[in-house]
């Protein structure tokens, strides 16, 4: 038998702060976590929810519309069991409740001995408050006692390695005699990962006067959070509280279930609210207007859960993830501050979180009612004060899920420390490989855009936390959205928007664009940029980019999944399984070894799945209308209908296209052989979906897989139906039909290297005016203005490929020095760049003016763009400047990164 790993904590034996891992303790481990619908659906029969319905709040949502329509209509099973089976039915329920009982009644013992404990806890709180606050020195015995047993067995040289490091703690210049533990609870809260989130630059100056954090159970299920201030100059309450409520019944299984929370109303002494800032109107003059911003001190005003009769509209995703981001809150403050707040205060809490290897999103991007993934937050990752509350929040849910406090797991796991490490793709790292330098990376001397804060982009789709992340970073307000956005909320929104993201689903064509005023650019977080009406785009001045490869190996590997999945009729086998049906078959189910696999688009992806394919023992074959360099021993036929003609299975690549729509139709499956297979993860207009129906029925194919749909919904749902494509109901009567949700591109890995790659490319092309990546304007770039160079500036004029503006432009530059200059044109459209230098802020204002008359005049002219190096410029009116009219303009100004 093997021994046991030797270690000198095993050795201890009694649970300790050390030794216990910073669990929940029963009553919270147990109670529920808030959910819109759990709020809501009071009438849920619980007791006839199984057990994991009872621990998944939002799976049960899902069900209730089910179960609403179900309630008072028996199945009729139970009705048809002889009448003796239907007396031990009844009878057994009758056991079940008395089981019932003796939950209920275990929940209040393990609350009752919560308190006993926490009667016997109090007097320590007592005096850790008063050495906290200067009022009592410790003991000697309670100081031996603290020394851990790693710091007895620290050897000299350790110590002293661990002095000289810690100078700069020591450069803060606490003195000696400084009373109690200076800034106790704030360093404390700032170790709490959760918390640190939600504290600004602007909440530390008022959290340092927090003197104790203080909790009290209710008389009702509950408890009370009580923070103790100094006297401040931020607020005059002496103790802010904030209250969770339990409701009255337990659930099944006698859990405590979150209801509510209220707080303490804060009264901010004159300018001194920080949950709000001021801001300056986008107006030729300015107004000051206040608005809500990101701050602690709204732990104190807790979102509200939506009333029974209020629509579950655009926000109540955001409510629900806010419900649960405070409830996560108050739990860790008193499951984990509280009792342990010296080991948050050392940091050594941290060590028995459970923080995922390289945290990134855990759960389908698509998933809106599954919760946004844990980020990696490394520690240049500070909070930022312009970051919007709904991104804030949820970082520090996807945090607080990282650290394994959430309980709710609606899709199965993988192996973390396994899968974490990203696969190689264009920015996605890799193992052993170096990553692709990100704007971000870039020196200090690099200048980018001073007024990055004036920058508004709306994210829509989900797109993953890296991409949401690096755009936060660079200043910008970032709205993120989990779905796309209705026809009419679309324009609404973009309308005020510079820069948006998106995914396959949201359409941004003509009629959508003609209302984006302010929109410089738009970043498909995707391969596909079909959505995109890419030339109104850049006749229009807005540049269009995408991630052209980073999720083609996602989409090959699942490919390769469906050959062997069709190839088995596992999805059949399953499903009847599911059903309680054992159907072992051998007839009709094949090897994929030795059979020809048809790929149709040997672009990214066509390429790696055909070198997947070979592995296996397929042959390849592929058409394209270019002509490709094969991989591997793969041959390029010159017509689709050879390779029909050919092929086992057919796989399709190719981009939509009015050449590509549906280019497979009733003619194409007649050449098809017979018993083959189709799979189309590329474009839903690529195949006429009856024909494939029929193809299906008659057995001229033997299966096949779609990831992919004409129509797609906006999110997610039960939409899969014939409203949304009449077809839908026959296609799912199908045998051998894998139907996937447009999952293709949905791994981590993709999702995350996408993220990267887009929001990078938006960086550049707002910050600098980089168009390099852009899929609708020439690519121009011209080295960065650095701090080296003050008084330079960038000018960026979109224009329309026609004789003349050019000189014109050039007449209004030649004022200067032009020390670099470039220009392309993509068709009809011109791009032209040029830094010039020697220009003073005066210079800049004569500038502006210039080439807005310019604009007015030259109707060629489609988009102006300023950047500059220059010295502050006094006048904020200019700061960005965007014209609502028929012309565009952006004018930021630059300052020193770092
Ligand atoms: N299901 C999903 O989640 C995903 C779907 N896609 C879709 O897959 C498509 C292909 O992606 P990639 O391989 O990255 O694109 P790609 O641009 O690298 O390759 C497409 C290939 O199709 C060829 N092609 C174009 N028209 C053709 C025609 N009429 N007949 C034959 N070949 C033709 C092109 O020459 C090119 O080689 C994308 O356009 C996108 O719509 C992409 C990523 C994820
Ligand atoms: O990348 C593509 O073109 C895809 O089809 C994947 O789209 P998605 O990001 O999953 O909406």
């Amino acid at each position: 038998m093997a021994e046991p790993i030797k270690g000198r904590k095993a050795e201890q034996a009694a649970p300790t702060p050390q030794n216990t891992p910073a669990n929940n303790a029963p009553i919270s481990s147990r109670a529920q976590q808030p959910n819109v619908a759990s709020i809501k659906e009071e009438d849920l029969d619980a007791r006839a929810a199984a057990s994991i319905f009872a621990q998944n709040p939002k799976l049960i949502s899902i069900m209730q519309n089910k179960l609403d329509s179900l309630v008072g209509r028996p199945s009729g099973y139970i009705e048809s069991l002889p009448p003796t089976i239907q007396r031990r039915v009844a009878g057994l329920k009758g056991v079940q409740k008395d089981h019932a009982k003796l939950e209920a009644q275990f929940q209040e013992e393990v609350l009752e001995l919560e308190k006993k404990y926490f009667a016997k806890f109090t007097p320590l709180y007592e005096k850790r408050a008063k050495i906290v606050n200067g009022k009592l020195e410790p003991t000697e015995e309670e100081v031996a006692a603290g020394k851990t047993a790693e710091e007895q067995e620290e050897s000299e040289e350790q110590k002293a390695e661990r002095l000289d490091t810690s100078g700069e703690e020591a450069a803060k210049k606490i003195p000696d005699d400084a009373p109690g533990i200076p800034e106790f609870w704030l360093s404390a809260m700032k170790n709490q990962i959760t918390l640190a989130e939600l504290i600004t630059d602007r909440d530390e100056s008022a959290l340092k006067y927090l003197s104790d954090i203080r909790m009290e159970y209710l008389d009702r299920p509950g408890f009370r959070l009580i923070f103790d201030f100094a006297e401040n100059e931020f607020f005059t309450n002496k103790t802010l509280s904030k209250t969770y409520f339990y409701q009255e019944d337990t659930g099944y299984g006698g859990d405590f279930i979150y209801d509510h929370a209220e707080g303490e109303n804060i009264e901010w002494k004159p300018n001194q609210d920080l949950t709000v800032r001021t801001e300056n109107t986008k107006q030729t003059r300015i107004i000051k207007k206040t608005i809500p911003t990101n701050s602690f001190f709204n732990f104190f005003n807790p979102p509200k859960p939506l009333k029974e009769d209020e629509e579950e509209e655009d926000g109540a995703s955001d409510i629900e993830e806010r419900l649960e981001l405070d409830y996560q809150l108050g739990e860790d403050i008193k499951e984990k501050l509280i009792p342990r707040a010296i080991d948050w205060f050392t940091g050594e809490a941290l060590q028995y979180e459970e923080f995922g290897e390289d945290d990134e999103d855990y759960d389908d991007e698509d998933d809106e009612d599954d919760d946004e993934g844990s980020d990696d937050k490394d520690d240049e990752d500070e909070t930022d004060d312009d970051q919007d509350l709904p991104s804030m929040i949820s970082a520090a849910r996807d945090i607080a899920r990282a650290s394994g406090q959430s309980t709710q797991h609606e899709v199965s796991r993988s192996p973390e420390v396994t899968f974490r490490p990203s696969s190689p793709g264009s920015y996605g790292g890799g193992i052993g490989l170096s990553r692709v330098p990100t704007y971000s990376d870039r020196p200090a001397k690099q200048l980018t855009a001073f007024a990055t804060e004036d920058i508004k982009i709306l994210l829509l789709e989900n797109v993953n936390q890296t991409g949401r992340e690096a755009l936060t970073k660079q200043g910008y307000q970032v709205e993120a959205l989990k779905s796309s956005l209705a026809e009419d909320q679309l324009i609404a929104k973009i309308r005020d928007v510079h820069v948006i993201g998106i995914r396959s689903k949201t359409k941004l064509n003509a009629r959508i664009l003609k209302e984006a005023k302010n929109l410089i650019a738009i970043g498909c977080f995707c391969i596909g940029t079909n959505q995109v009406d890419l030339q109104y785009a850049a006749q229009h001045g807005i540049a269009v980019f995408n991630s052209p490869f980073s999720n083609s190996r996602s989409v090959a590997e699942l490919m390769v999944a469906e050959v062997i999945t069709l190839a088995r009729q596992l999805g059949d086998r399953s499903m009847e399984m599911h059903q309680g049906t054992w159907n072992k078959v051998s007839t009709g189910c094949w090897e994929v070894r030795g059979k020809t696999l048809g790929i149709v688009g040997y672009g990214h992806i066509g390429s790696q799945l055909s070198v997947l394919a070979e592995a296996l023992g397929m042959s390849v074959i592929y058409y394209d209308t270019l002509n490709l360099m094969a991989l591997g021993s793969a041959k390029q036929v010159g017509t689709l209908d050879t390779l029909l003609h050919q092929a086992d299975f057919v796989t399709l690549h190719v981009p939509e296209l009015p050449e590509t729509k549906n280019m497979i139709g009733k003619a194409q499956f007649e050449l098809m052989k017979k018993g083959s297979y189709l799979i189309n993860a590329s474009r839903g207009s690529v195949i006429d979906i009856p024909a494939l129906i029929e193809a299906s029925r008659s057995g001229k194919i033997a299966g096949a897989a779609l990831d992919v749909y004409p129509s797609e919904p906006a999110g997610n749902g039960d939409f899969f139906n014939n409203e949304l494509n009449s077809w839908a109901k026959d296609l799912r009567s199908l045998k051998n039909i894998i139907l996937t949700p447009h999952i293709g591109g949905s791994t981590e890995e993709a999702q995350s290297a996408i993220g990267i790659e887009v929001s990078d490319s938006l960086i550049r092309y707002v910050n600098e005016g980089v168009t390099v990546g852009a899929v609708n304007l020439p690519e121009v770039t011209l080295r960065s203005v650095t701090t080296d160079e003050p008084d330079h500036i960038r000018v960026i004029f979109i224009h329309r490929n026609v004789p003349g503006v050019l000189k014109k432009v050039n007449e209004i530059l030649s004022e200067h020095n032009v020390e670099k200059q470039m220009t392309d044109s993509r068709r009809d459209v011109a791009y032209l760049m040029a830094d010039i230098s020697n220009v003073s802020g005066r210079n800049l204002q004569e500038l502006y003016d210039s080439l807005e008359a310019l604009s007015c005049m030259v109707s060629e002219i489609l988009l102006r763009h300023m950047l500059t190096s220059c010295s502050p410029h006094h006048d904020p009116d200019i700061a960005l400047i965007t014209d609502t009219l028929e012309v565009k303009w952006a004018f930021a100004r630059y300052k020193t990164l770092g």
